[in-house]
Order: structure tokens, then sequence, then C-alpha cells
């Protein structure tokens, strides 16, 4: 039986098919992300560049010899590969487990193709069912978001000790399960006060390579 790491190792592994030659990279965040940028020596050419969903990244891709870019430095991407919390069937995707969300929505709306990285432990029939959904949102609107999520059925919860590349505070609604991902990404987005929210569902995934 193979370990959750051995999963993801193979994963990222498999994505590396996905990077071409001449191309500047879309990097997003996390575990599996992680283990892909250390991956990335195994392609027999050398990554051009890329653009980094968050500043951890950054700083493993600098690790690794790559130079990162500004999202501004680019129109578009051809690829973003990343991870995700959930995903279903469709490509619908949770994530922000790593409060990266936000950025890495603006990568992944700059990309013409998104490959969702991930194990099998993140298949979901419904999003919401397994992980608690962060919303990005600016520190004074906590409260009044707060109340505005109750309205919509969620319970949410501040995230403690953990504060945005954007300098904001995670929100994770909990007891949420999403039927209409497309509907309620717009929906808690029109919250004042809300940067983003962890529902992928414009920006959901081209295609999702599952370790399973
Ligand atoms: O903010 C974090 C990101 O959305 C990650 O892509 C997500 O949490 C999945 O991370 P991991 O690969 O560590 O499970």
């Amino acid at each position: 039986m193979k370990t959750q790491n051995q999963l993801k190792e193979e994963v990222a592994r498999k994505a590396l098919q996905y990077v071409k030659p001449n191309q500047v990279l879309g990097v997003g965040s996390g575990s599996t992300v992680n283990i892909f940028i250390n991956l990335l020596h195994e392609l027999p050419f050398k990554v051009e560049a890329a653009v980094a969903a968050s500043k951890e990244s950054e700083r493993t891709l600098r690790s690794v010899g790559i130079k990162v870019l500004d999202a501004n430095e680019v129109e578009s991407l051809d690829v973003y590969i990343d991870g995700a919390d959930e995903v279903t069937s469709e490509g619908f995707m949770t994530k922000g487990g790593g409060a990266a969300l936000t950025r890495e929505k603006i990568v992944a709306s700059i990309s013409k193709s998104f490959i969702c990285i991930v194990d099998k432990s993140k298949k979901v029939e419904n999003l919401g069912t397994t992980f608690a959904l962060p919303v990005e949102v600016i520190p004074m609107a906590r409260e009044a978001v707060s109340r505005a999520l109750k309205k919509l059925g969620g319970n949410p919860v501040f995230r403690e000790n953990c504060i945005t590349d954007n300098g904001n505070i995670i929100l994770d609604v909990r007891d949420f399960i999403i039927k209409d991902p497309i509907a309620m990404e717009q929906t808690i987005n029109n919250i004042p006060g809300v940067v983003s929210n962890g529902i992928f569902a414009q920006n959901k995934a081209t295609l999702t390579l599952v370790a399973e």
C-alpha cells in the first residue's frame, strides 16, 4: 500500500509531461506542488521561468534555480500546475488549505490550461464534504462576512495565526455542502469584504491527475 506522500510524488512526476520547453510555467502552492517543483530537474530541458501563486512557492522555485516572474510581467501562461483540497469528477475544486487561494485564482485565470494534481483522498462527490471552505477576508470585515456566511448556511471559523500573502485573514466555512459550485462561488464573492473564496468553478481544472 502506497503512502500519501508516495502518491503525491507519483502524480507530481506525471505532471512533468505537461511542462514544455520555452514556456513560462504557472505554479501553485502546497505540499504536492512542492514535490513537483523539486522534480523539475528531471526534465530534459531547463524551465525558463515561472509565475508562482505564493511566496513559499517563489522561494522553492528560486531554491532550485528557476527564475520567478511577477504575474504582471506576463499576458498569459500555457499551463498552470496546482494541487487542491477537494476535486469533483467535473473538475470543480476547493483550494486554500494553505491560504494561497487568491493568488492561485489569479494565476489560474491567466493560464490556458489548469492541470490539477491530487492523490485519491481529494476526490469528492460534493465540494465541502471533507474540507472546510476557505474564504479570504479583509480584516475589518471579519464579523460582517461571518454573519453573511452563516446566513448562507455555513459555520465560519476564524483561522488562528494565519495572515495571507495579501495581508488578509481566512475564515474556514464548516458544515457547508456545495451543490452548485458556480453559483456559490459568485454568491460568496459578492459579500463585501470577501477578497476571494476557495471554490474554483470558473477557473476549474482542465485536467485532473489523480494518484490512486
Ligand atoms: O492554499 C493552498 C492550496 O490551495 C493548495 O493547493 C491546496 O491546499 C492543496 O495542498 P496540498 O497539495 O498540500 O494538499
